[in-house]
């Protein structure tokens, strides 16, 4: 099947994107001689680009190839934007002969290596759901949804349409179907610059064909695309416009795909068996120099160092003839396309199509006011319900609702028709009260931890495109767990109620379902403080746990009179604050269980508590700076 070609929209503004010289630095810590990251430790900076000149036009795909750890993500990254910080990138990199901004964001599309999807949308409403977020507000609704069928249509995804994505735990669709997906959900936006780091990593062989061919097309329609690619068919390098490619960091070659084969056989550099050309640049930038002829100069030290015996070290590895001959090979092929490619091509510049466009429409195009697609409302909204036809398999699972009723009939027969006529009954039905405020303390908050570590990924990869306000997300995200959770709590306050013969009439179960609702608010608030605080699942747990206890201990229950220097806990702790407003509930003369303050306090603490807990996380998740 191959993929049709998009007819309804218009080409899309033409960026030509220009490289020279960059360099790309990190900062590495070591960790000390215990391989513990803290105590001493030593940071030094590392070169990982060092000095890449290019280019690429609309119309053109360029590929970028070498070895495992040669930069070629680290190089997309600084080009598509993500890694810009002057500190570490240098050189000059220019779209349309103006650097980046943060304006050239709705121009560019970038699909990352990993397929960052949720899982249990389908094919369909991940891609309506794109188009209804990253495409502007000119377009009416029902004209988003439609250009999302075109993507589907034009990405031959209409079979499987209607398949969750899936991930490794759920079936979904195909590795290939899933990073047509991804790519899809970037062409939505008719992007000027489309960068994809391993598009075919995972795929067979034709199914890699066919999404290179896509981004092909994808080019020619007017586009400038650049791919990372490990190990392209001839077939599939036959389709690339520029090439690339990176050994270590250096360039060893940047031209024409097609003139490639005819540069290195220039060079001294020619297969002496039929190869796939891109099996054979791949070799050559490794060091790997079999079944090829040598230049004259690397001849000869190939003789001499077979002769030679093997006591010269390189790194902490001994070198052999072998390891130092393939130092020389690049060595040779970094100096050979510094001095005859690269100056060839950094004569070529806007110049061309300056020829072609005025250069003021031209740099309009990058220079464009950054706005966001929609308004902040409807940011909610879409986001709102995305994260409840996400999360609907949660909702409806038949264990979460099991669980709940079980817990509620265990406790109920445990405390059945309870009274509180003698100190010892009074004493059951307190610990029932106090049970019930930890229960849902409990369990809304190790739901909520979990929230914004496990949507790190996503959140960075849509934050990165302007998808939307983080508060937009962030309310929708914390408002869309939360009628399930209550929806919840009401059950088991029903079942229990009634069971443990708790204070008959209306008003009373209202204010225990209240007080109970509450309590479950503020609990969801400091799992989403912890989870964003920490973002990382097995640390956050480990925290939650120790809160949960020293809430719990603090709760008024166990101990009454807390020494003044911990007294402090009591006052942040919700379970105890709900406890409180329980006994008030329950009992006419609640002064005679050594409670103070009325429950007009308690009630006020737990509602500020709701929110406070949000507003701490909130703040905690911007500062994470989930943001490009
Ligand atoms: N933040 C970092 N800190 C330290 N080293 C880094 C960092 N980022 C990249 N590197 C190193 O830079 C080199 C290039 O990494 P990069 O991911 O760009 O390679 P690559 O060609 O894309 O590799 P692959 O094909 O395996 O994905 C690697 O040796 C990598 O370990």
């Amino acid at each position: 099947m191959d993929f049709e070609m998009e007819k309804d929209v218009n080409p899309p503004e033409s960026i030509y994107l220009q490289f020279d010289a960059v360099k790309y630095n990190v900062v590495v810590k070591k960790t000390n001689k215990w391989g513990c990251a803290w105590g001493m430790k030593t940071a030094t900076e590392k070169e990982i680009l060092h000095g890449i000149s290019g280019s690429v036009g609309a119309g053109e795909m360029l590929a970028m190839m070498g070895p495992s750890g040669s930069g070629k993500t680290t190089l997309l990254n600084v080009l598509g934007g993500r890694r810009t910080n002057p500190q570490w990138v240098s050189g000059s990199i220019l779209y349309n002969d103006v650097p980046y901004t943060k304006n050239l964001k709705r121009r560019i599309g970038f699909v990352t290596q990993d397929d960052v999807l949720f899982p249990h949308l389908t094919v369909r409403e991940t891609l309506v759901f794109s188009a209804l977020l990253r495409l502007p507000d000119k377009f009416r609704k029902d004209q988003k949804v439609e250009r999302a069928q075109a993507v589907l249509a034009q990405l031959g995804l209409q079979r499987c349409a209607d398949t969750i994505i899936g991930n490794q735990f759920l079936r979904g669709v195909s590795g290939g179907e899933r990073k047509r997906v991804c790519i899809g959900q970037e062409i939505l936006i008719n992007p000027s610059l489309l960068f994809l780091d391993e598009p075919t990593s995972g795929l067979d062989s034709t199914t890699a064909l066919r999404t290179i061919s896509l981004l092909h097309k994808l080019a020619h329609q007017g586009r400038a695309v650049m791919a990372t690619i490990h190990q392209p068919s001839s077939r599939a390098f036959h389709m690339f416009d520029k090439l690339i490619l990176l050994s270590e960091g250096f360039a060893t070659y940047f031209g024409k795909a097609k003139g490639a084969m005819t540069y290195f056989d220039s060079i001294g550099f020619t297969p002496l068996i039929p190869m796939n050309p891109a099996d054979f640049l791949l070799d050559l930038c490794s060091g790997n120099i079999n079944d090829m002829s040598l230049p004259p100069k690397l001849q000869q030290k190939h003789k001499n160092l077979s002769f030679k015996k093997q006591d010269n070290t390189v790194g902490n590895a001994p070198a052999t003839p072998r390891t130092l001959l393939a130092k020389d090979v690049k060595k040779y092929l970094v100096d050979c396309c510094e001095h005859q490619i690269s100056t060839w091509d950094r004569t070529k510049s806007l110049q061309n199509q300056k020829l072609k466009q005025n250069l003021k429409e031209l740099q309009a195009v990058v220079s464009e006011k950054r706005q966001w697609a929609t308004t902040w409302w409807d940011q909610f909204i879409i986001l709102f319900d995305r994260g409840f036809r996400e999360r609907r398999h949660e909702y409806m699972s038949w264990m979460r609702v099991l669980q709940m009723v079980l817990s509620a009939l265990l406790a109920g027969c445990l405390w059945w028709r309870s009274k509180h006529s003698t100190p010892n009954q009074l004493q059951d039905q307190e610990g029932l009260l106090f049970f019930i405020g930890v229960f849902w303390g409990y369990f809304p908050l190790f739901t909520a931890i979990f929230t914004f570590p496990l949507e790190r990924p996503i959140l960075t990869k849509e934050r990165a495109t302007d998808m939307y306000r983080l508060s937009a997300y962030f309310m929708a995200r914390t408002l869309s767990d939360l009628p399930i959770e209550l929806g919840l709590a009401v059950i088991f306050i029903i079942i229990i109620y009634f069971m443990t013969n708790l204070r008959h009439g209306f008003l009373p179960f209202m204010y225990t379902t209240l007080a109970v609702c509450l309590d479950v608010m503020a609990s969801q608030g400091v799992g989403f403080c912890i989870g964003a605080a920490i973002m990382d699942v097995q640390k956050a747990s480990t925290f939650a746990s120790v809160i949960v206890l020293a809430f719990m201990l603090a709760g008024g229950y166990f101990v009454q009179h807390i020494p003044p220097f911990i007294g402090w806990v009591k006052y942040i702790s919700f379970q105890s604050h709900t406890y409180k407003i329980l006994s008030y509930i329950q009992y006419d003369n609640a002064k005679l269980r050594g409670l103070h303050g009325g429950p007009t306090k308690s009630v006020l603490a737990l509602a500020i508590m709701v929110v406070a807990y949000r507003v701490v996380a909130y703040t905690a998740l911007r500062r994470m700076k989930i943001s490009a």
